[in-house]
């Protein structure tokens, strides 16, 4: 692995992208891509078996259930079209992010994470500085509810402008919030653990009003270079699910496994949103529901906006495999209980590497384990 230092410790420091006619060392990636052999199967060609699962939520509760929970276990990954939430509501919080990048520097800068790993604020994300290089991105990361305090910092006049962004997230965050009950009531039913089966309705009860969120606001600018950078390396999500809303220009790719190849989401379904499985549902499901690899690529010829909504739960709940009632008599929990930051101290240590911090939590063999 090439050894340069990390551009900056906090991740606070401006990379002006569109002034980049090259790919700086700082942020070339071609030593660690090439290492990366998985080949990437484009969109339009997909053959069957690389097709993203499409689950329409309008395809009546039975069917629905059913198909999310197949791609949920092949997959960890789906498409999810019919979810209702209104295109204008989806549209505006597009135009809004696509505002606060399009900002002077100096405005972004107001608010960049603060010095020691901030986990809100303008730059990278402290678990991406544990890579030697920097990705061709920018980044904003927020709690929803505090986005009216934390966009004081971009807008300190509290003008027309701050009023108009501020609303388009509390809208995107109170449609999002909806969806992710609806889509873990479908879960839960798919895993033989909704309704009125007590102890299961009271666990799932406890989770949907707990459920806490995070609003993650990428712009993968133009690359001059695309081979040579990367918007953001393969990592999997760590809570327990991600709806992304990704602009109509690709470059989300997520790892099939045996063999191994990179799939890449088609962009073009209008207002479709992408669900990715996290670790801590991997966790809650003991492993039937399966967290993905997934990346990000750049490309020459145009920005891409992507804003992933990252439900998990509040940082004193204890994640433990679920034993549905459908479970094969005497199956066993493959993963000891953990909280959410427990889980991210894990991670950290192991970020950039290929070794998943699900298996610092694994207590015991999961059912298609080969060996
Ligand atoms: C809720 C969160 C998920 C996230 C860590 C965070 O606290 C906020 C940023 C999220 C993000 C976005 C880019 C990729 C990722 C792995 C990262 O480093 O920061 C995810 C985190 C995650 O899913 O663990
Ligand atoms: O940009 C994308 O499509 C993916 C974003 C993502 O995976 C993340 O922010 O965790
Ligand atoms: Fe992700």
């Amino acid at each position: 692995m090439p050894s340069s230092p990390p551009v900056d410790n906090n991740g606070a420091a401006y990379f002006d992208f569109r002034a980049a006619d090259r790919v700086p060392e700082s942020h070339a990636w071609t030593a660690l891509n090439e290492e990366d052999s998985a080949p990437v199967v484009a969109a339009a060609a997909a053959p069957g078996d690389d097709a993203v699962p499409v689950v329409d939520m309008r395809d009546g509760d039975t069917s629905a259930v059913a198909v999310a929970a197949r791609a949920a276990e092949e997959w960890g990954a789906f498409l999810l079209v019919g979810h209702g939430v209104p295109d204008d509501v989806l549209a505006r919080a597009e135009e809004q992010a696509a505002r606060l990048f399009a900002l002077p520097a100096a405005a972004k800068a107001r608010a960049a994470r603060r010095p020691g790993g901030s986990s809100t604020g303008y730059g990278v994300p402290p678990y991406l500085l544990r890579y030697p290089k920097r990705m061709w991105a920018e980044g904003y990361t927020f709690p929803p509810a505090a986005v009216r305090d934390e966009f004081h910092r971009v807008w300190p006049d509290a003008g027309d402008d701050y009023h108009r962004f501020c609303a388009a997230m509390e809208e995107y965050d109170a449609a999002m919030r909806a969806l992710g009950e609806r889509l873990l009531a479908m879960f839960f039913k798919a895993l033989g653990l909704a309704g009125d089966e007590v102890t299961g309705g009271e666990t799932e009860r406890k989770i949907r009003d707990t459920l806490t969120s995070t609003l993650h606001l990428n712009m993968y600018p133009k690359c001059p270079d695309p081979d040579r950078a990367i918007g953001l390396a393969a990592h999997t999500d760590s809570g327990f699910f991600t709806f992304i809303l990704q602009s109509p220009v690709p470059g989300l790719q997520l790892l099939r496994r045996r063999p191994d190849r990179w799939v890449t989401v088609p962009a073009g379904t209008p207002r479709a949103l992408i669900v990715v499985v996290g670790d801590l549902f991997h966790v809650l499901t003991n492993g039937r529901f399966h967290s993905v690899l997934h990346r990000a690529v750049v490309n020459w010829g145009s920005d891409r906006i992507s804003m992933p909504y990252f439900l998990g739960p509040p940082a004193d709940m204890k994640v433990a495999p679920l034993m549905a009632s459908g479970s094969p008599p005497g199956s066993k929990a493959v993963y000891q209980a953990v909280t959410w930051p427990e889980y991210m101290v894990m991670r950290e240590k192991l970020f950039g590497t290929n070794v998943s911090a699900l298996t610092m939590i694994r207590v015991a063999k999961e059912e298609d384990e080969e060996t």
